[in-house]
């Protein structure tokens, strides 16, 4: 498998189960995306979630206008036959197919590809997707984000609980990673525009990211990082 970014903005998931599982996708898919959840009953983060704390019991599946870190509860229980209407009707982007019921997450993964939209499947194990996922079937990674710096992982499906425990590894590793990619961007832009040649420009933009002075200097402020990493790059242009 290859990891690959997905944009959400403006786009609308769709889940099918409401307990641990779809809260936690729908949690992290709300972050950029409108998430519709359906479900016969709601986990109480879920609810937490929901717009103003309560639940709609009928989504406005007629509105286009899409409602950024949004989480609408609709509660149902579709059959398998049922679940098409829903993907017909909502139009997502993605459907994550949470329920404990495997043949309504069969009949959901079925429809979302039916319908062109992506499908994460959340109770298939890599093991029993031997012959391949198929393109459109995505797996959700453990993410490290220090924005705009993120970090996906993956085991592959063999184990979630593994991909967890190396996201708080990596946690505490990158802390600072989205102040030095700002940084660094920004002084990219400007020997660019100062005509540094490009493979002393490269080597500068090297070495800052590089530089244990730099990373600790960052930790203080950013204009303490912008200091120390003039001198870093003086010291390559003057070379
Ligand atoms: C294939 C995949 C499909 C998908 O959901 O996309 C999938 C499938 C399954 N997970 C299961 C169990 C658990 N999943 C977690 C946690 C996470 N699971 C996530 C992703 C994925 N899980 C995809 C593969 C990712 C990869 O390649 O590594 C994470 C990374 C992302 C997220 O979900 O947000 C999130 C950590 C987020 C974080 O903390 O950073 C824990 C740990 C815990 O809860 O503490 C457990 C219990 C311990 C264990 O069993 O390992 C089961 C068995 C269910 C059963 O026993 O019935 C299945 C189904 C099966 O394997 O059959
Ligand atoms: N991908 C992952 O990270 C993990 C996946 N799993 C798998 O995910 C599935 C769900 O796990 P949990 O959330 O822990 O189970 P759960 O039992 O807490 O939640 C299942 C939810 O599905 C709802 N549901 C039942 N029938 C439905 C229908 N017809 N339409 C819509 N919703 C329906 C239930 O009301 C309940 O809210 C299980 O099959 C489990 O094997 C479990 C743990 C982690």
């Amino acid at each position: 498998m290859i990891p690959l970014y997905h944009d959400l903005t403006g786009e609308t998931v769709l889940v099918f189960g409401g307990g641990a599982v779809g809260s936690r996708k729908a949690s992290r898919f709300a972050d950029e995306a409108r998430v519709v959840v359906v479900s016969p009953a709601f986990d109480e983060r879920l609810i937490g979630l929901g717009e103003g704390g309560t639940e709609s019991a009928e989504t406005d599946t007629g509105s286009a206008e899409a409602d950024s870190g949004s989480v609408e509860l609709a509660r149902a229980a579709p059959d398998p036959e049922a679940v098409r209407d829903w993907i017909d009707r909502v139009d997502p982007a993605l459907v994550v197919a949470a329920t404990d019921d495997a043949a309504v997450n069969a009949a959901a993964e079925a429809a979302a590809l039916d319908a062109g939209a992506l499908v994460n499947r959340t109770d298939v194990s890599a093991a029993d997707r031997s012959g391949g996922r198929g393109a459109r079937s995505v797996v959700v990674p453990a993410t490290v984000e220090d924005d705009p710096v993120s970090v996906a992982l993956s085991t592959g499906g063999a184990s979630p609980a593994l991909a967890k425990a190396l996201r708080e590894r990596i946690e505490a590793e990158i802390d600072g990673a989205g102040a030095m990619a700002e940084l660094s961007g920004t002084l990219r832009e400007e020997l660019k525009d100062r005509g540094v040649a490009p493979e002393r420009r490269r080597e500068a933009i090297r070495r800052v990211v590089r530089s244990e002075g730099v990373w600790k200097a960052l930790q203080k402020g950013e204009s303490y990082g912008r200091q120390e990493a003039d001198s870093v790059i003086e010291e390559v242009l003057t070379r």
